[in-house]
Parts: C-alpha cells; sequence; structure tokens
C-alpha cells in the first residue's frame, strides 16, 4: 500500500442552513477536519447516527458542498473546480449508498443502466454488453440479470448490482456509506467480502462507513472515530479496536454487540445508537469537549477547552485531555 494520499483534506467543513421557528441558523455538522486518505487502504470512519459520517463521506468527493476548507487530488483542489472539471473527475470518485431499494432506478433494466454507466465512461457501444455482462460476473450475478428489473432482486443481490455499476464508472476511489446496515445480518459478510476482494483485484481505494466499530476493525488499515461532526480519534484499526485512546471510542467499543452472538439487525442498530437526548445541541453546541457531559474520565478543562488532536501511546492520534493509554484496559469499562 502506498501512503502518498489519493485525497487530502485540509480543515474541510460543512455547514447546513437549518430553520429554528421564524429564524434561519447553521449548524455545522463537520467541523474543520484535516485527514489523509491513502492510496490503497481501506479507512473506515465510525461514530452514533448524527456524528458526521455521511456528511464527511460525502463532502470528500464533494457531494455536498464544503462550506470551507480543501480537497487536494493530485495537487489539484478540488473545491475550487468548475461544474466541468468536476465533471470528468466524477467517475473516478464513487460512492456506495446504504438503501439498495432507493438508489436504483425501478424502470431500468440492469442491462441498460451499467450500458449507460459505460457510454459515459467512453467505452465503445460494441463492447457494452459484454463489459456490462462481465461486470455481473465480478459482483457474482448471472448474465440473465441484465435483462431483469430491480425488483426482481433481493436487497443483498441489488447492493452487488449497485456496487456493479460504481465499478462500471472504474473508479480509483469508493466511499461505501453503511452499505451492508439494510440487509439481513445473514447476508452483510458476503457482501463486504465482495468490496474488500473487488478492492484488493481492482487496487481501489476504500472509505468505509459504518456504525459497528467492532466488524470494521475486520476490514479496515485505518479507523476513525467521529463524535459530533469531529474526528475524535483516528489510528491502526485493530489497535483502536483493542485498545481505543478516546473514552468515546472504548464506549462505542463497549456498546457493540460481541461478534459470537448471533444478533438480529435491529439488535445491531440498538446497541450502536444512543438516544438523541444524549448528544448536545447542534444549535447550541458545548464550549470545550462536545463528549464530556457524557465522560467518566472528564477534567475541569475539558469545559473550557478542546483537546485537537495529538499523539497517542497506542500510535494513533485523539482528542482528548485524559485518554486511555496503551496500558490501560478501557474495554467494557465504560457502557453506552
Ligand atoms: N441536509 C441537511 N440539512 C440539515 N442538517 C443536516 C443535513 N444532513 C445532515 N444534517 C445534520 O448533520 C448532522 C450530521 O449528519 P450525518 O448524516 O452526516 O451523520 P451520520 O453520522 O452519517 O448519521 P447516520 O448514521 O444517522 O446517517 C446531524 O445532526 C444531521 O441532523
Amino acid at each position: 500500500m502506498s501512503t502518498e494520499p489519493i485525497l487530502s483534506l485540509r480543515g474541510l467543513t460543512v455547514r447546513y442552513p437549518v430553520r429554528q421557528g421564524l429564524t434561519r441558523r447553521e449548524i455545522t455538522a463537520l467541523h474543520p477536519t484535516d485527514l489523509d486518505i491513502h492510496r490503497g487502504e481501506t479507512l473506515a470512519i465510525v461514530g452514533e447516527s448524527g456524528s458526521g459520517k455521511t456528511t464527511l463521506g460525502r463532502a470528500m468527493l464533494r457531494l455536498v458542498e464544503p462550506s470551507g476548507g480543501q480537497i487536494l487530488h493530485n495537487g489539484t483542489d478540488l473545491t475550487a473546480l468548475g461544474t466541468r472539471q468536476m465533471r470528468a473527475l466524477r467517475p473516478r470518485f464513487q460512492m456506495v449508498f446504504q438503501d439498495p431499494y432507493s438508489s436504483l432506478n425501478p424502470s431500468h433494466r440492469i442491462g441498460t443502466m451499467l450500458m449507460d454507466v459505460l457510454a459515459h465512461t467512453g467505452v465503445p457501444k460494441p463492447d457494452r454488453e459484454a463489459r456490462a455482462t462481465a461486470l455481473l460476473a465480478d459482483v457474482g450475478l448471472d448474465k440473465d440479470a441484465m435483462h431483469r428489473f430491480p425488483s426482481a432482486f433481493s436487497g443483498g443481490q441489488r447492493q452487488r448490482i449497485a456496487i456493479a455499476r460504481v465499478l462500471a464508472s472504474d473508479p480509483n476511489l469508493i466511499v461505501a456509506d453503511e452499505p451492508i446496515s439494510a440487509l439481513d445480518v445473514s447476508i452483510q459478510a458476503q457482501v463486504v467480502n465482495l468490496l474488500m476482494d473487488l478492492k484488493r483485484k481492482r487496487g481501489l481505494t476504500l472509505v468505509f462507513i459504518s456504525h459497528d466499530l467492532g466488524m470494521v476493525s475486520a476490514i479496515a488499515d485505518r479507523t476513525a472515530v467521529m463524535y459530533f461532526g469531529e474526528i475524535v480519534e483516528i489510528g491502526e484499526a485493530a489497535a483502536l479496536a483493542t485498545s481505543p485512546a478516546h473514552p468515546y471510542s472504548a464506549m462505542l467499543l463497549a456498546s457493540q454487540p460481541k461478534p459470537d452472538v448471533a444478533a438480529s439487525r435491529a439488535t445491531i442498530r440498538a446497541a450502536a445508537s444512543i438516544p438523541a437526548a444524549d448528544l448536545p445541541s447542534q444549535l447550541d453546541p458545548p464550549t470545550g469537549c462536545p463528549f464530556r457531559s457524557r465522560c467518566p474520565r472528564a477534567l475541569d478543562r475539558c469545559a473550557q477547552e478542546a483537546a485537537g488532536l495529538t499523539p497517542t501511546t497506542q500510535g494513533g492520534l485523539t482528542s482528548c485531555f485524559n485518554p486511555f493509554t496503551e496500558d490501560e484496559t478501557p474495554k467494557g469499562a465504560l457502557r453506552a
């Protein structure tokens, strides 16, 4: 794996306009974020609902317009590109969405859908059918699928088709936004394995968004943990899952079902989500560390100032004044 970044985010920020009664206000869904995405790596972005994972994933591809900062790719700032230049780069940066039911047009046959993308990427007409059939084979589907509509397929098969459509653009980077959380538990592993196989075979860079810190540690090279619109910890995936430094990462781990327990999708979601009441208000953000109201390790200074990302003894970075060190064993010590 090369360490040359395929994308470098510098101070990337996203604010959304919101209405509060008659007043228009803004929330900061992504606080200024610096992040290098290394060519060929699998980078997991984890965090609870509302922590800003989707916003970060979309903003790095400019599918959400950033309010500030830069997205550097081969020395070019993508935020400065016009629509036409961006359109030319777009096929190289693709997204797989959570819901394979709404992401496929129900009135298009699978073959038409794939061949349309191949046409846009400049594949000559006589080659398109064979290429589309090969893409279906790559995702484990028979060529009969070409003539059928999305309604003929199960959720897992639809997600395979959505992946084939993304591959038709010949991307370098794929952001997969919770690609398995809408699928039955029994087929989730198959879709993850497919993505990982395709990534290896094609030398892709994969950003995998998930709320399941335990699961991503098995597939990712690095994990970034988000809370309240910020990366609060980033590091090597296996190390972060066994010895997290930020109390929030530890809490997230403790809230995950154990891998040897056959948990239903509902249990996984319930365990990984937190009541909205526990999150600080985006319209009235707290001073200091946004996690301090839930943090059993909070110090007085956490109310006044945010720590900013600094190196951990585990080899990663965390924004915490009182992180767990490598010698401590936070797993199970905290409860969501
Ligand atoms: N278009 C929008 N307009 C206003 N607020 C938004 C918009 N999209 C997201 N938000 C808010 O931004 C914050 C981050 O949302 P985001 O969807 O990025 O989080 P997430 O971690 O991906 O959550 P989930 O796992 O539920 O998808 C949330 O408070 C959300 O309500």
